[in-house]
């Protein structure tokens, strides 16, 4: 049996401290703009319950490797816990715990009844055969089965994860715990419009912060995964221009705008967006710095940094992944005179729709796709107002006032139903 150290290049390896720092530090900003006092801020700061587990792995060979998993749920006072489950051999239990208090303020600010929590196991998929990979998630699943349930905590897919993981996902609970199927909120059949909502909740931010017509605005976009791919065709169908984008192989860029059904084809063929011919290529993070109106992170969190924030020429970032700009490249950003809309308020779009499914379920019955279309609009809308209309009433940022709202309504619900929740 070996323990298996997860091996990837350094610039893959998400830094878990720097997240949590990160989160911490814009709790702080918000607990003191709300007056919170040291208890409530100290209940805040700190996950509900986290566990990390050993999960072996048999591999193709036979011979058993053990992986870290983990899962934390940073909030439940406003309802069941809720958040993605990523696989990634940067993941560590500091940046579960950033990534579930983060979906703690994400909900709070879209007004959906869910706490946060969020998954992990520290393994790079790309190395595993489907079985291994299936095996791997059930084995997890087991592991963390007394803190997971459709009326407790409902995992979604995240970063190197899908929706055939999460078929596992519910097969494994389902065998393991015994609950019945039928409307079962945790096992349903889709809601339409789940796949790609986190990506049209960021084209409805990106044409939100804009404030006009959209037709020629140039944008890159960091990642072209889940997220990352239906982000860019959105905006290029909104009428704007993706001029570059990058996943972890490498950068492309045309001047005059990618064609982007012909990059995913490249890419479903080779695996990533290096070696794509009919574009410049470019250093993988040198799209940080183009010359573009839009630049959206839609990788892992601490894109953004100190370092290569002071290079950053888009006026405004909206951040598709979670926790992509540090503060000290927030303050910069903002500073050089940036706009920044916050990852609990641009990414918000998955979970909204994560949460119409639950309800679909519950009542058992099936919205159309305009209908999920609509209500997805109107409350990312009415959550962009809600934000802008604090930021500028208090001098804040998007980020802060942001903040200020979500873990307003968390520690509202502390008070309401007395702090031990
Ligand atoms: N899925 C969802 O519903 C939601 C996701 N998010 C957040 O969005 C982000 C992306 O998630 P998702 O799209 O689901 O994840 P995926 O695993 O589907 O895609 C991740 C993408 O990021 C790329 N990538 C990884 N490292 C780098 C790097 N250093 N530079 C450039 N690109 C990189 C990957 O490239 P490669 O394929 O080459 O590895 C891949 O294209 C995460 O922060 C996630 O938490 C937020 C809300 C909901
Ligand atoms: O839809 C969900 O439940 C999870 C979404 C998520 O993980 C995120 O917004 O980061």
């Amino acid at each position: 049996m070996s323990i298996m150290v997860p091996s990837t290049t350094p610039a893959l390896v998400t830094s878990g401290h720097q997240a949590l720092d990160s989160a911490l530090h814009q709790l702080g900003q918000a607990a003191d703009q709300l007056g919170l006092d040291d208890g409530l801020r100290a209940m805040l700061a700190t996950p509900r319950r986290s566990m990390t587990v050993s999960v072996p792995v048999r591999r193709e060979d036979g011979s058993l490797d053990v992986v870290q998993g983990f899962h934390v749920q940073h909030n439940v006072s406003r309802g069941p816990a809720k958040g993605g489950l990523r696989f990634h051999p940067g993941t560590d239990i500091h940046g579960i715990t950033a990534l579930a208090m983060w979906m703690t303020w994400k909900c709070a600010l879209v007004g959906i009844p869910y706490g946060g929590a969020k998954g992990g196991v520290a393994v790079d998929p790309a190395g595993l055969t489907v079985r291994e990979l299936e095996r791997l998630t059930r084995r997890y699943v087991n592991e963390i089965l007394p803190l997971i349930g459709p009326e407790k905590d409902i995992p979604a897919a995240d970063v190197g994860t899908d929706e055939r993981t999460m078929a596992w996902v519910r097969d494994a609970y389902k065998l393991n715990s015994g609950y019945s199927v039928s409307g079962e909120p945790m096992a349903p059949d889709g809601s339409s419009g789940r796949a790609d909502s986190t990506a049209r909740g960021v084209q409805i931010a990106v044409l939100s912060a804009l404030g006009r017509a959209p037709a020629g605005t140039t944008v890159a976009v960091q990642g072209f995964g889940k997220v990352g791919a239906p982000v860019a065709q959105h905006l290029a169908e909104a009428g704007c221009k993706v001029v570059a984008v990058s996943d972890a192989t490498g950068a492309v860029h045309a001047g005059g705008g990618l064609d982007l059904a012909r990059l995913r084809a490249w890419v479903a063929e080779s695996g990533g967006v290096a070696g794509y011919r009919h574009a410049d290529a470019l250093a993988r993070d040198d799209l940080f710095e183009l010359d573009v109106d839009v630049l959206v992170p839609a990788a892992l969190d601490g894109a953004i940094t100190e370092a290569n924030a002071p290079r950053v020429r888009a006026r405004l970032v909206v951040e598709a992944a979670n926790g992509p700009v540090t503060p000290g490249a927030d303050e910069i950003l903002h500073a050089n005179g940036t706009t920044v809309v916050p990852d609990i308020l641009a990414g918000a779009g998955g979970v909204i729709v994560s949460h119409l499914e639950w309800v679909q379920n519950l009542q058992a019955s099936s919205w159309s796709p305009s209908e999920v279309e609509l209500k997805l609009s109107d409350l990312m809308r009415s959550t962009f107002s809600e934000v802008t209309s604090l930021a500028a009433e208090r001098g804040l940022t998007l980020r802060q006032a942001a903040h200020v709202i979500a873990v307003g309504r968390v520690a509202e619900a502390h008070h309401v139903r007395g702090l031990c929740h």
